[in-house]
């Protein structure tokens, strides 16, 4: 498997050299060359697998011959080995809707799916061929503690990441600021996730820093996380149809930088029987106008919402789905992105979107209707629904076999909980003890080049 650029400018890689790289040299993001197909027999049979295993299937054909078989099954059963259910993502009831738990790993969240598994694996590349790896990420709440999760203590990596101060949950915030490792640096930045993410592109599109500090990706810029999270849809299909390849499911995904829905939307290109992907947005809902108009349009400010791991203006995998959409023709996503970054609004044509509407359904949900939802659901199910969660429950109300994906578990946002529901959602032993701890990190400007500072005289020492 050879890995390409959306702008075109890059040689075909490896899939090792694609997960170090990260962000494309172009300033793009890495796709695959080819997505593999899967045969309804092969459906039938990955349907009755174990959660490994079929993470095994999954990714062993993205990864071609970059790592032996038998290495790939044991990063992946460390991976998973630290998750507190047995099943990873186990598919639950919460009354008459399917919802599929995405958050007992180490971290609480969806991403720790994908991060522990990016953990081990750089940990693994390094080791292989050795040297240093500086990660730098940018996070909304969730991914920076996944990131940190997976890679806290290990050898040759240092982490940085960037998060809004301020806009971000206090648990979460204690997620990233009360570790002891030396090798885990917080940078609370007085902006938006939008900025934060801005500044990590620009310092990764700045080829002389990034080579000389060699800088590795966390964030869904970088391939592995997307397909790690292909897993679960697979997983979910087969747990909620018995394996039969003539049923499909629809999906419903709680969406900000779009990692998530664009793995479901490449499980289908996969051969995945799924009806309807629906893409739920919170106020910040550049996407969901996006499904209805064909305009992606930024908006004057990231808006702060009761789900704010979504609060995010310019979704960074949408250059993933514009070059699938363009007939996988670079050109055309250089153009429209050179548009976005001059006037802040890109156009498809008419048949585009008619192509992207029939891709996605898409609703965006307010911070009344979350709060609503948290509530209804609790009192006729007793199930607590994370707002994130709950942004996906109701974008999904017109369509009631659709799976929900429960991204995060509701602890994480207990402000939230206790004003929809009177009372707090029960703390997992991952999150206990949290709060009673003094948070540690570096507040810095919003500006690239304090980051790049900070960064410089971390590493130096
Ligand atoms: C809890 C939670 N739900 C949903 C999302 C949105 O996922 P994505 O950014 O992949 O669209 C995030 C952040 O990414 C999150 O942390
Ligand atoms: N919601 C995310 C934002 C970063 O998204 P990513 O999937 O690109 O890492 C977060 O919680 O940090």
């Amino acid at each position: 498997m050879r890995y390409l650029s959306t702008r075109g400018g890059v040689a075909p890689l490896a899939f090792d050299q694609a997960v170090m790289m990260g962000l494309a040299t172009d300033g793009g993001l890495l796709i695959p060359a080819e997505i593999p197909t899967i045969s309804p027999q092969q459906l039938r049979a990955w349907s009755r697998l174990r959660f490994q295993d079929l993470a095994f299937e999954v990714v062993a054909p993205f990864v071609g011959d970059a790592i032996p078989s038998a290495d790939l099954r044991d990063l992946i059963e460390r991976s998973y080995a630290t998750f507190a259910h047995l099943e990873v993502t186990p598919l639950v009831r919460a009354g008459d809707r399917s919802v599929l738990e995405l958050f007992h790993g180490p971290t609480a969240a969806f991403k720790d799916v994908a991060l522990q598994w990016l953990g081990n694996l750089f940990a693994y590349l390094l080791e292989r061929e050795g040297g240093t790896l500086n990660i730098l990420g940018a996070t909304s709440g969730d991914t920076g503690s996944a990131a940190i999760y997976g890679v806290r203590g290990k050898p040759r990596i240092q982490i940085f990441i960037l998060y809004p101060k301020g806009r971000i949950s206090p648990l979460q915030e204690r997620q990233m600021t009360t570790l002891p490792d030396t090798n885990v640096h917080p940078f609370a930045i007085r902006g938006t996730f939008d900025d934060a993410q801005a500044i990590v592109k620009t310092l990764f599109n700045d080829l002389e820093f990034r080579s000389t500090y060699r800088l590795g990706a966390v964030n869904s810029i970088n391939w592995a996380r997307i397909l790690a999270q292909m897993v679960y849809y697979f997983y979910a299909w087969g747990r909620a149809t018995g394996g039969d390849p003539a049923q499909a499911v629809s999906f419903s995904v709680p969406t900000g930088n779009f990692g998530d829905v664009f793995a479901g939307y490449l499980a289908r290109r996969m051969g995945l029987p799924i009806n309807r992907l629906i893409i739920a947005t919170n106020r910040n809902d550049i996407l969901t106008r996006f499904v209805q108009t064909g305009v992606y349009a930024r908006e004057s400010k990231v808006h702060q919402t009761l789900s704010p791991a979504m609060d995010i203006q310019v979704a960074s995998n949408f250059e993933r789905y514009l070059y699938y959409l363009h007939a996988a023709d670079p050109a055309q996503v250089r153009a429209l992105l050179e548009t976005f970054a001059r006037t802040g609004r890109l156009q498809v044509s008419a048949d585009r979107l008619r192509q992207a509407q029939a891709d996605f359904a898409a609703a965006a949900v307010s911070d009344a209707e979350t709060l609503d939802q948290i509530r209804v659901t609790y009192q006729s199910t007793g199930y607590i629904l994370c707002p994130h969660t709950a942004v996906g429950v109701r974008a999904a109300r017109a369509f009631p076999d659709a799976i929900c994906l429960a991204t995060a578990h509701p602890a994480k946002f207990n402000e939230a909980i206790y004003q929809a529901i009177g009372q707090e959602a029960p703390l997992p032993a991952a999150l206990q003890g949290l709060m009673e701890q003094t948070p540690h990190y570096i507040e810095l400007e919003a500006k690239a080049e304090a980051v790049r500072r900070q960064i410089a005289a971390l590493v130096q020492g």
